[in-house]
């Protein structure tokens, strides 16, 4: 086997010298940039997105979709403001390979597309991808009338025979291990015959904000949806079958992508600036106002943007994390840090991530003389005088996010393969070295 030396190179985590004063320019949102891509490809008419996110889990998601026929034009937009991707919605064709990478949203949301194909779509990734959870996907799909050979594990790689159209109807799934289950049915619900209408069965559902995030987008795009919230039954979405419109779509920045820069502020008592924060949102990241915040800092949301400022005292928190999963890793690297423990739950889920988060973070910060205990759903964090060493990072782009963060406040900390933050936000280093004035 080949050892890809990006993987093993080291990267010098910069010490910050002082307080950080920085304005930072955070790419667009994972989560939005994919599930606008699907809509789109879905759409009965052409469609634009704005500020998309480039990164791995984008480009994957694109490539993929091409790979199925659908026209995706990068380019500028019709008003010379910024890159903006025409996308162009066609029959969705097979045969057709997809690499998912270990790109959770490609992996989940794209197997009820190829369903509608016309033929085989065979789904492959690395090697973390066979153990991600997708059951809830392929038994679901399966129910309402798709032909899927997998290895009978439930899991990748496998092949979806897209038979050109899917009934649809009511099915039931447990989506405990991922909320993107019943997000990567509602999105391609509006195209099945019968519409779809999901219902979790499992006792606790992780990232329900993301689920809010496919319902407004899908709002967004035409299509009726009734939800828990609406007035429905809990548990349950409906989607009614319909054509979806092309949207004219601005991407938002990536808030839980935020989250370093603004760790940053709260870790060296200074400010950042983050623009284009939105004043109303269904990002996860959102929530880092609130949490930060009860961690020692302040912030501003103003026409500027969201101004964070840190005090120059950091405390511990004791947190639910259920909702926002995805801030785990800098959370924790902040409560690192902290003058009082933490505790932070509700995150089980996580140890089917891109790598198990909860083992890693454990690991990771105790090896720099920390004392981090892992519980049934979280971590129990007391903070200690940690000491420089290496980061490893297990190809999860938040694990070196986390541990830039930690090396902001100690001397010699070096971040295994920090290239794997191209998963969601390219140029991260170089981001980082602005922040500092570097
Ligand atoms: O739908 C989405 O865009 C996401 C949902 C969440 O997944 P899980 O519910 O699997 O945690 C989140 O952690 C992931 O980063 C993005
Ligand atoms: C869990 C994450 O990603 P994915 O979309 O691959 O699930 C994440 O970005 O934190």
């Amino acid at each position: 086997m080949t050892v890809n030396p990006a993987h093993t190179a080291l990267w010098p985590a910069p010490h910050a010298s002082g307080a950080v004063d920085a304005t930072v320019h955070v790419p667009g949102s994972k989560s939005v940039t994919n599930r606008a891509l699907v809509l789109a490809a879905l759409a009965s008419e052409p469609g634009w997105l704005r500020r998309p996110l480039r990164s791995r889990d984008t480009l994957l998601m694109a490539s993929a979709l091409r790979a199925m026929g659908v026209g995706i034009e990068e380019g500028i937009g019709p008003d010379g403001t910024g890159e903006a991707w025409r996308v162009l919605p066609t029959g969705l064709h097979g045969p057709a390979t997809i690499d998912v990478g270990n790109a959770g949203t490609v992996m989940r949301f794209l197997p009820p597309v190829a369903a509608l194909a016309d033929g085989p779509v065979r789904f492959d990734g690395d090697p973390r991808s066979y153990e991600r959870p997708l059951h809830g996907v392929i038994d679901a799909l399966r129910a309402l009338g798709a032909r899927i050979d997998d290895d009978g594990r439930g899991a990748l790689p496998m092949t979806v025979h897209g038979g050109g159209a899917l009934d649809g109807g009511p099915v039931e799934v447990d989506a405990s291990s991922s909320s993107q289950f019943v997000s990567a049915l509602l999105l391609s619900g509006p195209r099945f015959n019968q519409g779809v209408e999901v219902r979790h069965t499992g006792s606790t559902l992780p990232s329900v904000p993301h689920i809010r995030m496919t319902v407004d987008m899908l709002r967004a795009g035409g299509a009726q949806v009734d939800t828990p919230e609406s007035g429905g039954e809990p548990n349950v979405w409906r989607v009614t079958p319909g054509a979806l419109l092309g949207r004219d779509l601005t991407i938002e920045p990536d808030l839980s992508n935020a989250q370093p820069f603004l760790a940053a502020a709260l870790v060296t008592g200074g400010k950042v600036l983050v623009p284009d924060w939105p004043a109303h949102t269904t990002q996860p990241g959102d929530r880092l106002r609130e949490i930060f915040t009860a961690m020692g800092g302040s912030c501003e949301l103003t026409d500027a943007g969201l101004q964070f400022t840190g005090s120059g005292e950091i405390h511990g928190i004791d947190v639910d994390l259920g909702e926002v999963g995805e801030l785990t890793p800098g959370i924790a690297a902040v409560a690192a840090l902290a003058d009082s423990p933490s505790t932070l739950r509700g995150v089980a889920h996580l140890r089917l991530h891109e790598t198990d988060r909860l083992a890693a973070l454990a690991k990771e910060i105790n090896e720099l003389g920390g004392d981090v205990t892992e519980t049934a759903d979280g971590l129990h964090i007391r903070p200690r005088r940690l000491h420089g060493g290496v980061f490893h990072t297990y190809d999860d782009h938040r694990m070196a996010t986390a541990g830039a963060v930690i090396g902001l406040a100690v001397q010699g900390v070096e971040i295994e393969n920090v290239a794997t933050t191209a998963k969601t936000l390219p140029d991260f280093p170089e981001l980082w070295d602005r922040m500092l004035g570097n």
